[in-house]
């Protein structure tokens, strides 16, 4: 492999519905899309998973495309690669900024994938041919309305719920939940609202059976969790908090995580996420694929990597459809009854439509 060309585009996508967290409400999401060409003409994409905003953590769409032009693909541009795991030591360094990494990483597994004629879940040594898959919900205005989508998915097929919690929005939203859906999964996600200090509170939610409490404190802990874990019967999921292999390895030391949401962007690109998920199978770590609001091509490399043996609980991917009036892949993501049935074909297995691409294109830079 030897790329030879990359075009780094600002896109801007209308979400169907707008994405409430703890954070803030956003109804578009803007967000990079990387084409990379090897010197064979063959072309790999990638997708930045960086908001426009620092709020999930310290990267943002600009400080991506900063960092991918100045220092992360002049490390790339016409450098002989025989593997893409070689990406990951090249960028190994340049300190953290992992969604501009992955960016460029993901693209370049997509191009050795269609070089070496395998899907990208083979290149990975994935085995599924489909991975289950539940949804993720922002906070709604009222009770009644998060009800109504919930009642809404599971009609859908779709059998595991993520419903963020944040202080004031919590014990009466999952006991309300747990009462109308009995026998469905149920997780909680709280990006990082809550301090040991509300153990108490937090306790209460073991009543509930939920399969895990995401986040729920500082997104750079790892000590708190730990004390927290001890208190509470449901499992905490790490998300924010890991961002390597090695984080993940002193998280599970500590007791601190019994499951982790692995976030391919988070990580720094697809080969750290494979060491994380091989690592967690050592373990005993279940892990599970998170989700940042992608479109179809960053929800390709997701379908992939969930196609490990150790992701063993429903991730964050959702079918497009859930986001997008119109994706930039054709098929579409589509998933049925709770399941995506995994591409085939070499590289992503999804074809990407130009014309969308190119509407969708707020602004774009080629570097030769
Ligand atoms: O992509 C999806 O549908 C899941 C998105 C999602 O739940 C999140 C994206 C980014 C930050 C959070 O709000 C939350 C998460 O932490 O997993
Ligand atoms: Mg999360």
């Amino acid at each position: 492999m030897k790329i030879t060309e990359v075009t780094i585009r600002h896109m801007q996508m209308k979400l169907k519905s707008p994405f409430t967290t703890s954070f803030g409400t956003f109804t578009n999401r803007d967000f990079l899309l990387l084409e990379a060409k090897d010197a064979d003409g063959t072309v790999g994409w990638g997708e930045s998973v960086a908001f426009h905003a620092p709020w999930y953590n310290e990267e943002t769409l600009q400080t991506n495309w900063h960092m991918l032009e100045d220092f992360l693909i002049p490390l790339i541009l016409n450098k002989e690669l025989k593997h893409p795991d070689e990406v990951n030591e090249i960028f190994a360094a340049i300190r953290k900024n992992n969604m501009a990494k992955s960016t460029l990483e993901g693209a370049i597994w997509d191009i050795y994938a269609q070089q070496t004629n395998q899907s990208l879940a083979e290149a990975l040594g994935g085995e599924k041919e489909k991975i289950e898959v539940g949804i993720s919900i922002g906070i709604q205005k009222s009770i009644a309305e998060l009800t109504a989508l919930v009642e809404g998915y599971i009609e859908e097929g779709y059998k595991r719920m993520k419903v963020k919690i944040k202080p004031g929005w919590d014990i009466n939203v999952i006991r309300t939940l747990r009462e109308k859906f009995p026998d469905t999964a149920i997780m909680a996600d709280a990006n990082s609202a809550y301090r040991l200090e509300d153990i108490e509170l937090l306790k209460q939610l073991d009543e509930y059976d939920l399969t895990m409490i995401e986040q729920p404190l500082a997104s750079d802990d790892i000590i708190d969790h730990a004390q927290l874990q001890k208190e509470l019967k449901t499992p905490i999921c790490l998300d924010e908090s890991i961002h390597s292999l090695e984080d993940a390895r002193k998280a599970v030391e500590l007791g601190s995580t019994k499951i982790i949401n692995i976030k391919i962007g988070r990580v720094g690109g697809l080969t750290e996420a494979k060491k994380i998920h091989d690592y967690c199978v050592e373990n005993d770590i279940p892990v599970w694929c998170g989700g940042m609001l992608e479109s179809g091509i960053g929800r390709s490399h997701n379908i992939a990597l969930t196609t490990l043996s150790n992701f063993v609980l429903p991730g964050d991917t959702a079918g497009s459809s859930r986001y997008w009036e119109k994706d930039i892949i054709t098929p579409e993501v589509v998933a049925e009854n709770g399941y995506i049935t995994v591409p085939t074909k070499a590289g992503i297995g999804y074809e990407v439509d130009r014309e969308a691409v190119e509407a969708y294109t707020y602004a774009k830079k080629v570097y030769k």
